[in-house]
């Protein structure tokens, strides 16, 4: 071999040796890479954000439960969606999560603390509650009369402080707000919007949703559900959706329990591909209709068979009703 043909011989094997170990060590980045997500997605799957053991709670002075041996869990990054019939404990429970409502320390955890107890899990963001309460709080002088005064959702909005300002920039996008909107002159839909955008403006790691996209258009829906999914995916946040509300449900949700008369009938709370009902296609909203036609039946039964409801009267050892009578 010539000296010339043993130089050009060296340089080729020397780029093609190079070239193979960049190509290599960017193999090994990407599996890197692979499995970091495959070890936080395990991580995440194993990382219990909520913990509900054998809650029971009946409100003060009724004489029966409205949740009755409640147990349910579920991962960091999960989306449960949260069925029933009307009045089946939905909201009671949704307040119990977020703190609302005092009940025993080691019967729920969020984030492995007991919300009601630990007062800074809400004060923080880390736990953050959209539910019928907030919607009477926010934006209202009280039940469903809207705050008067001629103020701009700006200042509702802004006012708002150690808020990160893109993520502000983008949920005002998202929710279409005009900050120049009159807060006294809002529609219903608009309303929930600015209330929805306040709600959101801290970056909770638990959230707590109880009908809150009822007055919201269908795009507005979509682009909600859509922005929850990221905040699930990308900051492994954890939600809770109460709705009546099915249509885009089955895709959005990873878990699902259906509660009945105050106790976890259907779904369990478990992963949406575990459930035989709703597996592999779209049968969220045929399966939930059978299981409200079952449970108002059942409803109706046990009622026949219980009788009325017998109301404890706090009234009754000061007689004041009848005083009352008297006054009128
Ligand atoms: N403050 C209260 N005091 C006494 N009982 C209550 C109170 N709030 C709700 N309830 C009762 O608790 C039961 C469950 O109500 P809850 O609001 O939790 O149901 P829900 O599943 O959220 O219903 P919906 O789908 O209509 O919103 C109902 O029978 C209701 O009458």
């Amino acid at each position: 071999m010539s000296d010339d043909a043993l130089f050009l011989f060296l340089t080729t094997s020397i780029i093609y040796f190079k070239e193979e170990e960049e190509d290599r060590s960017d193999k090994e980045e990407v599996i890197k890479d692979k499995t970091s997500i495959n070890i936080m997605t395990q991580k995440q799957q194993t990382t219990i954000s909520l913990q509900v053991k054998n809650l029971s709670y009946a409100y003060p002075m009724e004489p029966s439960e409205i949740i009755k041996d409640f147990t349910l869990e579920l991962p960091k990054g999960s989306r449960c969606l949260l069925s029933g019939a009307n009045g089946a404990g939905k909201s009671t429970l949704l307040q119990i999560l977020a703190g609302k409502t005092m009940v025993a320390e080691d019967k729920v955890r969020v984030l492995g603390r007991p919300p009601f107890h630990d007062f800074n899990l809400s004060c923080s963001g880390e736990l953050s509650y959209l539910g019928s309460q907030w919607r009477r709080n926010v934006g209202s002088a009280g039940g469903d009369v809207p705050l008067a005064g001629d103020f701009p959702a700006r200042q509702m909005i802004f006012g708002v402080e150690n808020v990160d300002p893109e993520r502000r920039e983008r949920l005002i996008k998202l929710l279409d707000i005009d900050l120049d909107w009159s807060m006294m002159a809002l529609s219903d839909g608009q309303r929930r919007r600015v209330q929805i955008c306040l709600g959101l403006l801290k970056p909770y790691e638990v959230l707590l949703c109880d009908e809150i996209t009822v007055d919201l258009d269908i795009l507005g829906r979509l682009d909600l559900l859509k922005f929850f999914e990221e905040e699930c995916e990308e900051r492994g946040a954890t939600i809770i959706y109460a709705t009546h509300i099915f249509d885009g449900m089955h895709d959005w949700m990873t878990h699902l329990a259906f509660i009945s008369n105050g106790e976890l009938k259907y779904g369990q709370g478990g992963r949406k591909e575990d459930i035989e009902e709703i597996k592999g296609i779209d049968h969220l909203l045929s399966t939930i209709e059978d299981w409200l036609r079952v449970d108002r039946d059942e409803t109706k039964a046990r009622k026949l068979l219980e009788g009325p409801k017998k109301r404890v009267d706090p009234y009754a050892h000061f007689g004041s009703r009848q005083m009352s009578y008297y006054g009128c």
